[in-house]
């Protein structure tokens, strides 16, 4: 389980993120919602270690994660990330952009997992292809499985299904279900697709000029208020 207390942000003297304070299941998909520009890839970077954040608390399964922690580090402890955008390497094949998950975790687990390819069966007919030959979707889907690899306690996604055509989103909101079914993960869902979050959400937390307005089970979370809340 993720918990963050206070957790503030800057980029030089610019503060982005103000007194954050959230937490995040395992077997639950808590939902970080709020219109462009409010914080939320931010607070991925600062959960993920790929920014530092400059004030505050978090511990990962009760352990005090500091702020110097490096993203590798946080990866081996447990911290999957699939970034907006992808990130995946266009000049290697889509086996070797799996294999770098491999990075995370000791050289006796070497191995993509049967889970992988029984969820995305696509990569494995596409294993010897380039990861920058894929369409946008099929990338997403090497993203997701890139970062189960390492089997990670918390998932963060942000924006999945962002240029994605509909039958991959659907697939998508698949397997974050599953992955929630094993009951295991905490997943963190950064989305601006308004249905497809509130489809699938356990939790919401809702964002604006990095503060939080909103923090809420599904239960508390009434459709209209939280739309309300994260639209322009
Ligand atoms: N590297 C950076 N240096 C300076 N400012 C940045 C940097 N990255 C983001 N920002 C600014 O920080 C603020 C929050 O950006 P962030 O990307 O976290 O928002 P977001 O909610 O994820 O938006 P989007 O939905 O557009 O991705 C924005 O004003 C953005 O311009």
């Amino acid at each position: 389980m993720l918990a963050i207390q206070n957790l503030t942000l800057h980029y030089g003297h610019s503060q982005i993120l103000h007194d954050i304070s959230l937490t995040a299941k395992p077997g639950a998909v808590t939902c970080l919602m709020g219109t462009n520009g409010v914080g939320k890839t931010s607070l991925l970077k600062a959960i993920s270690g790929t920014h530092p954040r400059s004030g505050g608390t978090m511990q990962l399964d009760g352990a005090d994660v500091s702020a110097n922690t490096p993203a590798h580090a946080r990866a081996r402890a447990g911290v999957g990330y699939v970034p907006q955008g992808r990130d995946i390497f266009p000049l290697m094949t889509v086996r070797e952009n799996l294999q770098t998950g491999y990075a995370c975790i000791p050289k006796a687990d070497w191995t993509i997992p049967d889970e992988v390819f029984d969820l995305f069966p696509i990569l494995k007919d596409f294993l010897n292809r380039r990861g920058g030959d894929l369409s946008g979707g099929q990338q997403q889907q090497l993203a997701i499985a890139r970062a189960m690899i390492a089997q990670p306690k918390l998932l963060l996604l942000d924006e999945p299904t962002e240029g994605i055509q509909p039958n991959i989103i659907k697939q998508i909101g698949e397997v974050i279900r599953y992955l929630r079914s094993k009951g295991d993960m905490a997943i963190i869902l950064v989305e601006q697709f308004f249905d497809f979050a509130y489809e699938l959400g356990d939790h919401f937390v809702a964002l604006e000029r990095g503060r939080v307005i909103h923090d809420a089970p599904k239960a508390r979370t009434a459709r209209e208020d939280l739309l309300a809340k994260v639209s322009v």
